[in-house]
């Protein structure tokens, strides 16, 4: 114990999952004591609105609507930053640093649009920066990449990060909800960025994907650097398609380290039902880690909600406590090498690709030629319907995703096909 001192914690936010970390610095003070080797006492909790419904009951007094006054007093150890978005979200926690308190946040947006400037003042103030519930809500992810893979060549990070779209899609799948239905559902539940279309347009997602890539490949990668598709174009005709072929529809996030080049990747996909991937129902998220030395690993868990990510909040707020009372901080950012970022169209990858057929004579050669025009073949084609109502779903063999659109494009040109109804990027071998 530090002369039985308490180590102050400021809250900034008390909406979904600030409001879970005042309870559990409240509920487990006891344990949170015996684990850092000292009291952690709440001094303060900033939100927008002071009278506004809340999850928890703050403790009298600890409001306030003065989040800059309070990252700025003396004798506040720790600021938990929960608020969200870039600013001012940014001015607080380098305020914190500046002040001389160690940080923890949940903020990828922030991380994955400026990260660096946030790194560099936590290095110049000698202060901690955690932020592991910034990726996959509960699951340890951050920790492993920075930590336990660190003597090894991570060479592909592959998941599922967003659990408002997952639960989305898992409605759509199982029980033919709709989208806005769905959406509402997790809205209500928590998930749900304060602006939604920031989950469904995938922005989420790949601000998470730029963090996991800078962790894995030693790298600064930004959300610019993410190639980015959400699901709002994914209709539930796309959902039946991938149903009929055994698979089901999910957004991924896709990290892959090529040569000394990266290549980030969000967008929804086709996977088999009998892909790992394919069982992440609801809000749930997992994350598959390829290393050179150690293989394959596979973390899964709660990816959203107040209780789970609070889980990870608290997590880092116990270690950087301890370092604090060590006099010390944990290893910052790795020395970061600079690597090119791979285009979009010269990734590998395959489509599924549904037609609409105006007229049926000859109409499979035409495509085949269609395809092998672009240097892409046909790994299965099927046809449906009958009389003049027909339907071509066809799956390609792997080729760069510019020589499958532009095949597409061809595709949309042709006097036999009436429509292309749904392209969609298949990921895992098919049954
Ligand atoms: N929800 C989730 O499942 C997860 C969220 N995160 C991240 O955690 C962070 C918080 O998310 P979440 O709890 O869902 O967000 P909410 O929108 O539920 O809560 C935001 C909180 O911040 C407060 N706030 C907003 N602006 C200000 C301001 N200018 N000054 C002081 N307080 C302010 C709000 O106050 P008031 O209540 O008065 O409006 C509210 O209490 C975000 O970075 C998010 O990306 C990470 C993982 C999972
Ligand atoms: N909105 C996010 C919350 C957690 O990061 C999600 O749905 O995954």
């Amino acid at each position: 114990m530090r002369d039985g001192k308490p180590l102050k914690v400021a809250v900034l936010g008390c909406g979904s999952v600030g409001s879970q970390v005042v309870r559990l610095l409240g509920e487990q003070s006891g344990d949170l004591a015996a684990r850092v080797g000292a009291p952690v006492e709440l001094v303060g909790v900033a939100v927008r609105r002071l009278d506004a419904a809340r999850e928890v009951e703050v403790p009298e007094g600890l409001l306030t609507t003065d989040a800059a006054g309070l990252v700025a007093r003396a004798d506040v150890d720790l600021v938990v930053e929960v608020i969200g978005g870039i600013e001012p979200a940014r001015s607080l926690i380098l305020s914190a640093l500046e002040n001389g308190a160690s940080v923890v946040t949940a903020n990828k947006a922030l991380l994955a649009e400026d990260g660096p400037t946030l790194f560099e003042a936590a290095e110049k103030a000698g202060r901690d920066l955690y932020y592991e519930a910034a990726v996959a809500g509960a699951i340890p992810i951050l920790r492993p990449l920075r930590e336990s893979l660190a003597g090894d060549k991570v060479t592909r990070v592959l998941g599922i990060v967003n659990g408002t779209t997952n639960f989305i899609l898992d409605k759509m799948d199982s029980s033919g909800a709709g989208f806005t239905e769905a959406l509402e559902e997790a809205q209500e539940l928590g998930y749900a960025e304060a602006d939604p279309t920031a989950d469904v347009e995938g922005f989420d997602a790949a601000a998470k994907a730029a963090i996991l890539a800078s962790l894995a490949f030693h790298s600064r990668v930004t959300a610019n650097d993410v190639y980015r598709e959400g699901i709002s174009e994914v209709t539930a005709a796309d959902v039946q398609s991938a149903r009929e072929m055994g698979s089901v529809v999910k957004l991924l996030a896709i990290c892959e380290l090529k040569d000394d080049a990266v290549a980030v990747r969000v967008h929804p996909a086709m996977i088999p039902r009998s892909h790992p991937l394919a069982s992440v129902r609801e809000a749930y998220n997992a994350v598959f880690v390829e290393s050179q030395a150690a293989g394959q690993l596979m973390f899964y868990g709660p990816g959203a909600g107040g209780s789970p990510t609070a889980s990870a909040v608290l997590g880092d707020l116990v270690t950087v406590a301890r370092n604090r009372l060590a006099n010390t901080r944990g290893a910052g950012e790795s020395a970061y090498a600079d690597r090119a970022v791979l285009p979009m169209g010269e990734t590998l990858t395959r489509y599924h690709v549904a037609i609409d057929v105006a007229d049926k004579a000859g109409v499979l050669a035409a495509v085949a030629l269609a395809f092998a025009e672009h240097g892409v073949s046909i790994q299965t084609v099927r046809q449906e319907g009958r009389g003049d109502e027909a339907q071509l779903v066809v799956v390609s063999h792997e080729a760069t995703d510019a020589q499958l659109s532009s095949t597409v494009e061809h595709l949309r040109g042709m006097d036999m096909v009436r429509e292309v109804t749904s392209v969609m990027r298949v990921e895992g071998d098919q049954e």
